[in-house]
């Protein structure tokens, strides 16, 4: 299954031992409801990249990260590579990376069509990759130790972590025959958010909400927010329209909802415009567009264009990045969350790892998990009061369920390559054949 990358290997005693022997890379695609956003709506399916590293000794260490053929290519790059190193040599693998990935073509100061990520660039693809990379050696380092991930990050400093509840405006089914269902229904009004919002109360115990916003003009999302902080007094709420807004609407909507938002979250497109509405705004911005990068932060930062970053250990490179990342945010006084995109449970048991570490991490996480229904692991985490408990297994705690990972890449495999790399655009265009990627700001 997936594609091996291996060396011959003869030495298995002492550190030898922890020397990789085998890359595998699984890419799968995995069911993902009808959940809006301002570029589009989600396929019915989208892709992830499982990596297992295998050391000469036999142990297994897993990671996952985006697996769209951009990744993919740079990922089978340092597959190739990576035989013959050390799992505890994290810090070569950025150095090999750059070594070996090169400059991907089809990069561009573009926005991301899928991810919603802010511009893509060679460094980002190719941190992205190297993320996955980081969190495969970890669990295997971490189980040939007999010690949790966080441990090697330093130890945890929380037994639990607290994650939010990720709303969208949504459809009841995708706009295509033969693609996944939920029981979920649409949302795409006030009553709509608040009664999905009731639900990942009732079904995971968040005390948070983040509603993903862009997709409505903006009266009707201030409106459902409204809904919500009716619905759920004093609880902390969050807005994310992906930058869609202008400087001006982004003032307005602030102006709208100081005083009900915990932070908004990338009102406006780009450093220059959030420093502006981070003027008057009243609240904290946060962001996961404007400040993916250490290149992007000084700007950042110096202009108080954001108050919040939302670390996401596959855009900075890993675990250990992020920790840096957020050593920066203290530094500076600028407050730390996380974010989240499509992902399984492998990303998930990272994500609480390092989130674990982290004493200034001061706002529930991000997760798109409760909305998939499908993982590559054998036992799926499970929320309980909004929290996950911190794993103290080896590594990171997961056990790869081969049988699905299986039948996710056979998935994959029959693609005909439309569903490969997620474009919300072209799976908005199934419902509406006129759309075309929004221009910015929509409103
Ligand atoms: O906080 C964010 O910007 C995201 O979670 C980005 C994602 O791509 C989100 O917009 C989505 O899943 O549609
Ligand atoms: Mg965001």
């Amino acid at each position: 299954m997936g594609e091996r990358h291996s060396h011959r290997q003869t030495a298995v005693g002492g550190t030898s031992a922890l020397t990789i022997a085998e890359v595998r890379l699984t890419p799968v695609l995995i069911a993902d409801p009808p959940l809006l956003n301002t570029q589009g709506v989600h396929q019915p399916y989208t892709p992830r990249l499982i990596i297992e590293v295998v050391t000469a000794n036999g142990i297994t260490g897993v990671g996952e990260t985006y697996g769209d053929t951009c990744y993919l290519d740079l990922a089978r790059l340092l597959a190739d590579a990576l035989p013959g190193q050390s799992v505890m040599h994290l810090n070569g693998l950025f150095t090999l990376a750059e070594t070996v990935c090169g400059e991907p073509e089809g990069v561009s100061d573009s926005v991301d069509t899928g991810g919603l990520r802010g511009a893509r660039t060679a460094d980002k693809l190719r941190l992205s990759v190297v993320s996955g990379f980081e969190v495969a050696c970890l669990d295997a380092l971490g189980k040939a130790l007999g010690v949790p991930v966080h441990a090697l990050l330093g130890g945890k400093v929380r037994d639990r972590v607290e994650y939010s509840a990720y709303l969208f405006y949504r459809w009841a089914e995708h706009p295509v025959s033969g693609a996944p269902l939920d029981d979920w229904g649409a949302a795409l009004d006030p009553e709509g958010i608040v009664a999905q919002a009731r639900r990942f109360v009732r079904d995971f115990g968040f005390a948070s909400f983040k509603l993903k916003g862009g997709v409505l003009p903006p009266d009707d999302e201030i409106a459902a927010i409204r809904a919500l902080a009716r619905a759920f007094p004093g609880r902390p709420l969050r807005l994310d329209p992906n930058g869609a807004w202008s400087v001006e609407t982004s003032r307005y909507v602030a102006g709208q909802l100081v005083g009900t938002l915990e932070y908004l979250e990338d009102p406006t497109s780009g450093t220059a415009g959030m420093a502006r509405v981070a003027q008057s705004a009243g609240m904290p911005l946060a962001t996961n567009m404007c400040v993916t990068t250490f290149a992007e932060i000084p700007e950042a930062f110096t202009r108080g264009a954001v108050q919040v970053v939302l670390c996401d250990h596959h855009y900075w490179g890993g675990l250990r990045r992020t920790r840096e990342l957020a050593a920066v945010c203290r530094t500076f006084g600028v407050g730390l969350s996380m974010h989240s995109n499509t992902h399984l449970g492998i990303s998930l048991a990272a994500m609480t790892h390092v989130a674990a570490t982290v004493p200034d991490l001061g706002y529930a996480c991000d997760s798109h998990y409760p909305w998939q229904t499908e993982d590559v692991i054998t036992a799926r985490h499970t929320f309980h009061g909004g929290r996950l408990t911190v794993s103290d297994a080896p590594g990171l705690g997961v056990a790869l369920d081969r049988t699905a990972l299986k039948a996710l890449h056979q998935r994959w495999l029959d693609d005909d390559g439309a569903l490969r790399d997620r474009d919300d655009c072209a799976a908005m265009r199934k419902a509406d054949p006129a759309w075309t990627t929004p221009a910015v700001p929509r409103w």
